[in-house]
C-alpha cells in the first residue's frame, strides 16, 4: 500500500482521501528558562486528516500549536511545511502559508458584531490599502463586497445568520466559540489549528461543534490539528492522535492504537477515567 495516500472511511461512511504529509515536526524542543515545555517531539500531519494532540494539563499541547504557527520559536528541531524546511515559523509566514488558529480563551473583539469579527479574518486577503478603503474608492469597494460575500457564506455555513449583527460579547460562550471558528475560516486556511474548540460547552454545543469541524474537513478539505480534553470527542473524530505528557511524546497513532497504549493509559486515560 502506498502510505502517502490512505483512503479511510469516516463515521458518516464517506471515503475521505488522506493525502501525503504536509507538516512535519522534527525533534522539537522548547523551554522557558528552566521549564522544558517540549522535549524532542516529532510527529507529522497528513493533508486532509484530523490530527489530535492530547495530554494532561501542562503537557505542552498549546506550546506545540504555538510552535506550528510561529508564536513560539523552539530552541531545537525543525518544521517542514510542504517540503520547505525551517528552524521556526513566524506568525505572518504561517498565516501566509495558510495556517489559521483559534485560541483556548476566546480572542474576539467583544464590542464588534459577529459579521465584523468574521471580516477581521479576511485581513490578510485584502489588497487595497488603508487610504483606498478610507475613500471607499472603486476597487476597494468591489474588494470589500467580495470579502463581505465570503463572510456571509461562512455565517450561513455555521448557521449563525440570526446573530450576524449581534455584538459578540452578548452571545453565550458556545456561540462565541463558533464565531471564533468562523473568523479562522474566513482566512480560508489549508491547515486549521483548534485549541480546545469544545472547552466549556454543554453536550448539545459540543455536538454542533463536532459536526462543524467534520464538515469543514469534509467540504473544504481543510487539514485540522486540534487539542481537546473530551476523550469521547477526540476518539470519535480524529484520524490520528499524538499524546504528550510533561513535554514528551508518549503515544502516536490511530484512536484504537492510542487507547490501548499502556503508557497513555498510565499517564492520562487511566487518570481521566
Ligand atoms: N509563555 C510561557 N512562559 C513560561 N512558561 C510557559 C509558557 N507557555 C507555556 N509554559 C509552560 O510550558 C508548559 C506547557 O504548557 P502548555 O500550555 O503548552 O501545556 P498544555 O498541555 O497546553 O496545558 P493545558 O491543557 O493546561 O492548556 C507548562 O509548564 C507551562 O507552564
Amino acid at each position: 500500500m502506498n502510505m502517502n495516500e490512505l483512503n479511510e472511511p469516516t463515521a458518516s461512511g464517506s471515503t475521505r482521501k488522506i493525502g501525503p504529509v504536509i507538516l512535519d515536526l522534527n525533534n522539537i524542543s522548547l523551554s522557558f528558562g528552566g521549564v522544558k515545555a517540549l522535549t524532542d517531539i516529532s510527529f507529522n500531519v497528513r493533508q486532509h486528516e484530523i490530527r489530535a494532540i492530547i495530554g494532561p494539563n501542562g503537557a505542552g499541547k498549546s506550546s506545540m500549536l504555538n510552535v506550528i504557527n510561529g508564536v513560539y520559536r523552539p530552541q531545537q528541531g525543525e518544521i517542514v511545511l510542504r517540503g520547505e524546511h525551517r528552524k521556526n515559523m513566524d506568525c505572518y509566514s504561517a498565516a501566509k502559508a495558510g495556517i489559521a488558529r483559534t485560541f483556548q480563551n476566546i480572542a474576539l473583539f467583544k464590542g464588534m458584531t459577529v459579521l465584523d469579527n468574521i471580516m477581521t479574518g479576511r485581513n490578510l486577503k485584502m489588497k487595497s490599502n488603508f487610504l483606498m478603503q478610507a475613500l471607499y474608492w472603486g476597487p476597494a469597494r468591489r474588494e470589500e463586497m467580495a470579502h463581505r460575500e465570503k463572510a456571509e457564506e461562512i455565517i450561513d455555513f455555521l448557521e449563525i445568520q440570526a446573530i450576524r449583527k449581534t455584538p459578540v460579547g452578548r452571545l453565550p460562550y458556545g456561540l462565541q466559540k463558533r464565531v471564533e471558528l468562523g473568523r479562522a475560516l474566513a482566512a480560508e486556511p489549508d491547515i486549521l489549528l483548534l485549541d480546545e474548540p469544545m472547552a466549556g460547552m454543554n453536550v448539545e454545543e459540543k455536538q454542533d461543534m463536532c459536526r462543524f469541524i467534520l464538515d469543514v474537513n469534509d467540504q473544504f478539505g481543510t487539514t485540522i490539528v486540534l487539542i481537546e480534553h473530551d476523550m469521547g470527542v477526540v476518539m470519535d473524530i480524529s484520524d490520528r492522535v499524538v499524546v504528550l505528557d510533561y513535554g514528551k511524546k508518549i503515544g502516536d497513532g490511530t484512536p484504537d492504537e492510542v487507547r490501548s497504549n499502556q503508557n497513555v493509559i498510565n499517564a492520562y486515560l487511566g487518570v481521566a477515567h
